[in-house]
């Protein structure tokens, strides 16, 4: 190996020539850094008062044996996930509390992050799941008539990792060639880089079951109503409401929302909800929601979709998607680095239409394994893969992007008014 080193901008210093990748080499690294590392307080043990610009307080350390020194700005503590890279502007509120995140951590591709701090209204779950939030820099000041509390209160508040200062688009290309990776982030000074590399390769997000943890323990109905301020497209209602069973995966707030704007009355149900219970609650239609992990992890999911397919009109939406490719006679595969962000365009195959559209995933359906009948209704044009699905003869349709998210526009809001006409048929022909 070259003897000769190479000091990078993150301050450590990687021998020339050498490229960290995963599972293979095993790269020494030093860090100038470290003689520099404080606690979070930023006193150091001499009790001299270190600048805080420079106290490095936190690391993430990839499998590949890439090790990123960074500042905490939320809870401590040591935690393993997998890594993966958002491209959305804002919306990290959003982001952090969509279930479908657990396990993973989320890097924010956008440099400043934190600048309209938390709201009320922004929640997408009652819980943040994911394992962390990565960043290049936390707005050092915070504005807006919504506000109610910075970004690194909010963390240190739900006992949620984040760090800031670590040069986040080496990172994103790093996961776009080499893939997803896993990774540690850790505060804990106790724990060696050794350790933590062996804790994120040790680990792997493929093949858990990660909704039934995120996932209601027992069925309610959603009564939420809406602020008329955040409501629209809500015309549509046309006297009585549609009964919906919604099967919570991880399922976000906002599509109960949009479901009750479109006239929907809904029952949320657990992940584990007996498909045979569901069908005696007699729904016009069952809604399938996104959730975190690896769809092929959930075959008791899978063949709760089965049991229902056919009997009544079922939407899925991005893990609810996955679980009906499955229940149809397809096969899931993981992406290499996924989709996550506010502006991925889709194209509607039925319209010819493009939607600009918000997405979190990193499993796929392929086209390719779906039997005669069922209908590819949208690509995502980054990359040709299967965003949608149709199978009339069964009254099935479904996302795999988030037409209730807004990304800006509403482009898909449209998605939950063909659901309801999914609905509407159905009840006319029975
Ligand atoms: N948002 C979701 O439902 C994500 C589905 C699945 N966990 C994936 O990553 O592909």
């Amino acid at each position: 190996m070259a003897a000769t080193t190479m000091t990078t901008t993150l301050g450590f210093v990687l021998p020339t020539g050498l490229s960290p990748r995963r599972g293979g080499l095993r790269v020494s690294i030093v860090r100038c850094s470290a003689s520099s590392l404080t606690t979070s307080t930023g006193s150091t043990a001499s009790g001299i008062a270190e600048k805080p610009w420079s106290s490095y307080d936190a690391r993430l350390v990839l499998e590949d044996g890439s090790i990123w020194p960074a500042k905490s700005f939320g809870a401590p503590g040591t935690r393993v996930a997998e890594l993966v890279f958002n491209t959305s502007l804002t919306g990290y509120q959003e982001i952090l509390t969509d279930p479908s995140y657990a396990g993973q951590f989320v890097l924010m591709t956008n440099p400043q992050i934190g600048n309209t701090g938390v709201n009320l209204d922004d929640e997408e779950s009652k819980q943040c799941f994911l394992a962390g939030l990565v960043i290049r820099s936390l707005s050092i000041s915070t504005s807006n008539w919504r506000c109610t509390k910075t970004l690194a209160d909010y963390l240190t508040e739900r006992n949620l990792m984040g760090i800031y200062d670590l040069d986040t688009r080496a990172i994103t290309r790093r996961l776009r060639e080499e893939g997803s990776l896993n990774g540690v982030l850790s505060t804990e000074q106790s724990k060696t880089d050794e350790e933590l590399l062996h804790m994120s390769r040790s680990w792997d997000i493929v093949g858990i079951d990660l909704i039934s943890d995120v996932s209601c323990k027992s069925p309610y109905e959603w009564v939420d109503k809406t602020d008329p301020e955040w409501d629209f497209n809500t015309n549509t209602r046309d006297g009585k409401p549609y009964r919906v069973i919604a099967y919570d995966f991880g399922i976000k707030h906002n599509i109960l929302r949009r479901l009750s704007s479109y006239g929907c009355q809904i029952t949320v149900v657990p992940s584990t909800f007996p498909a045979s219970e569901a069908l005696r609650m007699n729904p016009d239609g069952i809604l399938f929601s996104n959730g975190p992990g690896d769809p092929s992890a959930v075959p008791y999911a899978v063949e709760t979709v089965k049991e229902l397919l056919g009997k009544v009109p079922v939407y899925g939406i991005c893990m609810g998607h996955q679980l009906l490719g499955q229940a149809l006679g397809g096969k899931t595969y993981k992406m290499k680095f996924g989709h996550h962000g506010g502006n991925h365009p889709v194209r509607n195959n039925r319209t010819g239409q493009v939607e600009i559209s918000a997405q979190n995933h990193n499993y796929a359906v392929d086209p390719a394994s779906l039997p005669g009948g069922v209908e590819v209704t949208h690509v995502n044009l980054n990359d040709g893969s299967c965003a949608g699905l149709s199978f009339p003869a069964m009254n099935v349709m479904s996302l795999q992007y988030h037409p209730e998210a807004s990304p800006g526009p509403h482009d898909s809001d449209n998605a939950f008014r063909e659901f309801i006409e999914l609905m509407k048929r159905s009840k006319q022909s029975s």
